[in-house]
């Protein structure tokens, strides 16, 4: 099969999260949207995810799992099981998902051809930075291998890794990864699946659903939020603040959720737009 040569789609980035992967079925039909969005003339971009087989793998290794503020604590060691869990078997299987339905996906990481690159980060625990090691904050993009994929017609499959300036790699957080990569394509959407509904207004109180929000209502959400959903809606609001129409939270343990957002405009998640 030959891929026709297509420069002008418009790109979406989704952003397929460790959780809603974690069923073997989702993850089938999750790469069979991913197909049909580039048969619907998108230009797809999957990043993934990958935190609770990470921890898996931590678990059998007989190391430490801990997390502060949603963000991994990263040892030399753990950076170690992270790269090869993410790069050697979550993206693997993603690749050979969506590989089944034609020659389309080409699995990169962050850290090649200086794709992403990131700064450490610090951990912040009620407003005090603490040390969480090798956590990146990517702080430059370098689209032109993703976008070279694109335009060969393939669909990029990314792992959240980056490189330092200083021959270093960082583990990044999937969000973030997803978001920084959407602003520097021109996306014009970013979607983040993942297991939960949406935006929950009073987790783990209710799971009452917020539908919509801009920019300047979710940053003043943003202190408020806890583990997981905290890098995910900090990565929603860097995308709409840096030009992205817009960047939602569905849940992808809905069949189709993807499509039926992205095609139907029917997402019953968290939709995030700029401000008017
Ligand atoms: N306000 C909230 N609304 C919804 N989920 C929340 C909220 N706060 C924390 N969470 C947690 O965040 C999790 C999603 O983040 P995460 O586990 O990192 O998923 P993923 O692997 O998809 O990135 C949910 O399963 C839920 O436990
Ligand atoms: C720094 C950091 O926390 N990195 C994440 C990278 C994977 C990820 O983000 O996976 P999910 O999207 O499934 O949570 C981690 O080590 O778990």
């Amino acid at each position: 099969m030959t891929l026709p040569r297509e420069p002008q789609r418009r790109v979406v980035v989704v952003k397929f999260g460790g959780n809603a992967m974690v069923d073997a079925p989702l993850q089938e039909m999750f790469a069979r949207d991913v197909v049909e969005l580039w048969h619907a003339g998108l230009h797809p971009v999957v990043v993934h995810g990958g935190g609770p087989q990470i921890s898996a793998m931590l678990d059998r290794l007989g190391l430490e799992v801990r997390f502060e503020a949603g963000l991994r604590v990263t040892t030399e060691e753990t950076l170690d099981v992270v790269r090869m869990v993410l790069t050697g078997r979550v993206q693997r299987e993603l690749v050979g998902a969506i590989n089944a339905h034609g020659p389309f996906a080409v699995g990169l990481s962050g850290e090649d051809a200086h794709t992403m690159t990131a700064v450490r980060r610090p951990g912040l625990v009620n407003g005090l930075p603490v040390d969480i090691g090798l956590v990146g904050d990517v702080v430059d993009v370098a689209p032109d291998t993703v976008r070279s994929l694109l335009e060969l017609g393939r669909i990029p499959v990314v792992s959240p890794l980056a490189r330092g300036t200083e021959g270093q790699v960082y583990n990044v957080n999937a969000d973030l990864a997803a978001s920084a990569l959407a602003v520097a394509l021109g996306a014009e959407r970013l979607v983040m699946l993942t297991d939960v509904e949406g935006l929950y207004a009073d987790w783990p109180c209710s799971t009452e659903v917020i539908a919509r929000l801009t920019a300047a209502e979710l940053e003043g959400l943003l202190p408020g939020l806890a583990s997981g959903m905290l890098p995910k809606m900090e990565g929603c609001l860097r995308a709409v603040r840096a030009g992205v129409a817009r960047a939602q939270v569905l849940d992808g343990r809905v069949p189709h959720a993807v499509l039926r957002a992205v095609l139907d405009e029917k997402s019953p998640g968290t939709t995030v737009v700029p401000d008017a």
